[in-house]
């Protein structure tokens, strides 16, 4: 089996630039990223691709196989997909809240395609035991369109359940989650820029200037 992440620097996390310049979400993103290739390592995946559009934006320290398309987020891993015909684990780069034990749970299950399901919609992890004919569709309401996907294919479906898994990073309010709940180098970065403001309800970040 292989693990795959799409990955792309430039210009990333648009949806974080309300508290992060451009150039501190771009750092943000490699940190991440490297956060998320340790944890599948740890998980015993030790063959890993990532997918970006500009080969020279991953670092040289990120011990992987790299492949450079810069077709959008759907059509690379639908190419990718095709021409697999090995279990694929598809693992988003924004994920360092995600533990080497949910890699291994996910990867031991045993339906046909396995989904963690991200905030809002979309879809964190995807472990795919037979690729060739599956086909990823991104964006928007991805998780309900990936277990339409399985359906259409007759193939069995686990919801695989873990708030941390879930929790991928997009929005100001899951800095909070990692600032509680990371342990990696991401959150190391996190920590450098933003404390915590504690009130009644929901803790919040609080940028340092
Ligand atoms: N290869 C590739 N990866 C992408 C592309 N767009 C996003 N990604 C990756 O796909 C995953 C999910 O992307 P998003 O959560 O939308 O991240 P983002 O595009 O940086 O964030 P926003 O600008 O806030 O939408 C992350 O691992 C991104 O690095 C793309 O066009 N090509
Ligand atoms: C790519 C997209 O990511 P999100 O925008 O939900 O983080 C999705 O999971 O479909």
């Amino acid at each position: 089996m292989r693990a795959v992440i799409p990955y792309k620097k430039e210009n990333a996390k648009s949806r974080l630039s309300t508290v992060m310049t451009k150039e501190q979400r771009e750092t943000f993103v490699e940190k991440m990223l490297l956060d998320v290739v340790a944890t599948l390592r740890k998980g015993g995946i030790l063959n890993i691709d990532i997918i970006t559009p500009k080969a020279c934006d991953v670092k040289k320290e990120v011990k992987a196989n790299i492949i450079e398309d810069d077709t959008d987020l759907n059509d690379c891993l639908n190419k990718y997909l095709s021409q697999k015909e090995e279990p694929i684990l598809i693992i988003m780069a924004d994920l360092p809240l995600v533990k080497f034990i949910h890699i291994k749970d996910i990867v031991a299950s045993k339906a046909d395609v396995t989904i963690v399901p991200g905030k809002g919609g979309g879809t964190n992890i995807l472990f795919i035991r037979k690729p060739e004919n599956f086909r990823v569709k991104y964006y928007g309401s991805s998780f309900e369109n990936h277990c339409m996907i399985a359906a259409q294919q007759k193939l069995s479906i686990r919801v695989y359940d873990s708030f941390l898994a879930s929790t991928d990073i997009d929005e100001p309010q899951d800095i909070t989650e990692l600032l509680l709940h990371g342990q990696g180098i991401a959150k190391d970065y996190a920590e450098k820029r933003f404390g915590k403001k504690e009130g009644k309800g929901r803790v919040k970040i609080s940028p340092f200037n």
